[in-house]
């Protein structure tokens, strides 16, 4: 039986990278699907693991991950087309309007926390966020939330008696717990919403484990590192891509003393290709796992321990499934009224 693998914001980065990974290791028994919003860039990114891998199964799937009902159509969609899903990869993210703060940057490097600084990003940076038409919080929709309800409607096909399926986030060295107020899960009121979203993600990911393990179904977080793409370009935005590229041997150097450096989507992709070969049952819940580049430009994953608890992780789970009630009962009110106001005038035939 081909494994069939789901990769959300596949067509660029760390996503595409991971495609290609799968591919050049095992073409003949994967069946590809990249999830993405643009089906442009989509085709681009099918044609280009093609190029390289032309007998390989490359499908595509349109969804807008921060839409409700986008998700919930192309949930429809790989229930009609697959009867099993063995990997998701919920790696779509934005970093909208992000804010580097120089001063604190320049504080940061003659401070004794330059290490940290460079590894998580910590003090360093901010977001403005934004509201999507279906009143969430943008970053909190696409970084979290809309993966949590793909999960929700994919359930049919990811638990399977007698068989297991892996979830596998992209989450960030950025999430810190600081960020984030089981108050305001989206964030709404803080300047900290990418590092919100993805602390929110170590958190789903633990207690997705206490409810679905038994059904077969695992969880697990990962973090690729600092890595060169469209999101970190979007960081200085003043700054175009060709000097990042000219930054290099300054973060080669950089790398030597922290080997989050990775820099390349195809080393941040390396914890994400690490788990897809590990037994689900074998994997700790409670850590993240790291891809890191050496000094020397050796890829390895490195597990460390979250700080997350049980009980936060709970808590959260049940916020979210009321969110999850509440904007379902929305989207139903929405078609039943776009339905009726389209319904032909009593007595047209
Ligand atoms: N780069 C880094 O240093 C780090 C990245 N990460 C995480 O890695 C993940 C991948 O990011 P990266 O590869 O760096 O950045 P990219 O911008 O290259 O990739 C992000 C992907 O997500 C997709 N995406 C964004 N919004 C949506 C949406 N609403 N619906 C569907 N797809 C969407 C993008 O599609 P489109 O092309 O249409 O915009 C793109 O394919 C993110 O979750 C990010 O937070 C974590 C730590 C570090
Ligand atoms: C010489 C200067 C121009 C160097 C600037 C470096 C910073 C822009 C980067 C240092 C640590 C980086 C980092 C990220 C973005 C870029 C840095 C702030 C992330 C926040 C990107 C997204 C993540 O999820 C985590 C990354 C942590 C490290």
């Amino acid at each position: 039986m081909n494994k069939v693998i789901l990769v959300t914001g596949a067509n660029s980065g760390i996503g595409l990278a991971l495609c290609e990974r799968l591919l050049s290791q095992d073409m003949e028994g994967l069946q590809l699907c990249l999830a993405c919003r643009n089906m442009h860039r989509a085709q681009a990114a099918r044609s280009a693991l093609l190029s390289s891998h032309p007998t390989a199964q490359v499908d595509l799937l349109q969804m807008d991950i921060s839409s409700v009902s986008s998700v919930i159509c192309a949930a429809h969609q790989v229930k009609l087309r697959y009867s099993r899903l063995d990997y998701l990869y919920l790696n779509a993210g934005i970093m909208p309007n992000p804010q580097f703060d120089v001063k604190a940057f320049f504080r940061g490097l003659f401070s004794s926390n330059v290490i940290t600084m460079f590894a998580t990003a910590e003090g360093i940076l901010t977001q403005k966020d934004s509201i999507t038409s279906d009143g969430l919080q943008e970053i909190f929709a696409t970084n979290l939330f809309g993966h949590f309800l793909l999960i929700r409607e994919l359930e049919p096909v990811l638990c399977h008696a007698g068989h297991t399926s892996q979830l596998i986030w992209t989450s960030s060295s950025n999430a810190h717990r600081s960020a984030f107020n089981l108050e305001d899960i989206q964030h709404r009121r803080g300047n900290q919403p990418y590092s919100s979203s993805k602390y929110a993600s170590d958190l789903l990911s633990l207690a997705l484990n206490t409810h679905y393990n038994k059904e077969g179904l695992y969880s697990s977080v990962t973090c690729p590192g600092f890595v060169m793409t469209s999101l970190t370009y979007g960081i200085l935005p003043s700054f175009p891509a060709f000097l990042w590229i000219l930054l290099m041997p300054l973060f080669w150097i950089i790398r030597i003393f922290t080997n989050t450096f990775t820099l390349t989507p195809h080393n941040g992709a390396e914890a994400l290709f690490w788990l897809f070969k590990q037994k689900p049952e074998s994997l700790n819940p409670q850590v993240k796992y790291h891809s890191l580049t050496s000094g020397l430009g050796n890829n390895y994953t490195q597990p460390c321990k979250m700080d997350i608890d049980f009980e936060m992780s709970e808590v959260f789970y049940e916020k979210l499934l009321q969110l999850e009630s509440e904007v379902r009962k929305k989207l139903k009110a929405k078609q039943q009224k776009s339905s009726t106001s389209f319904s032909p005038p009593a007595g047209s035939s």
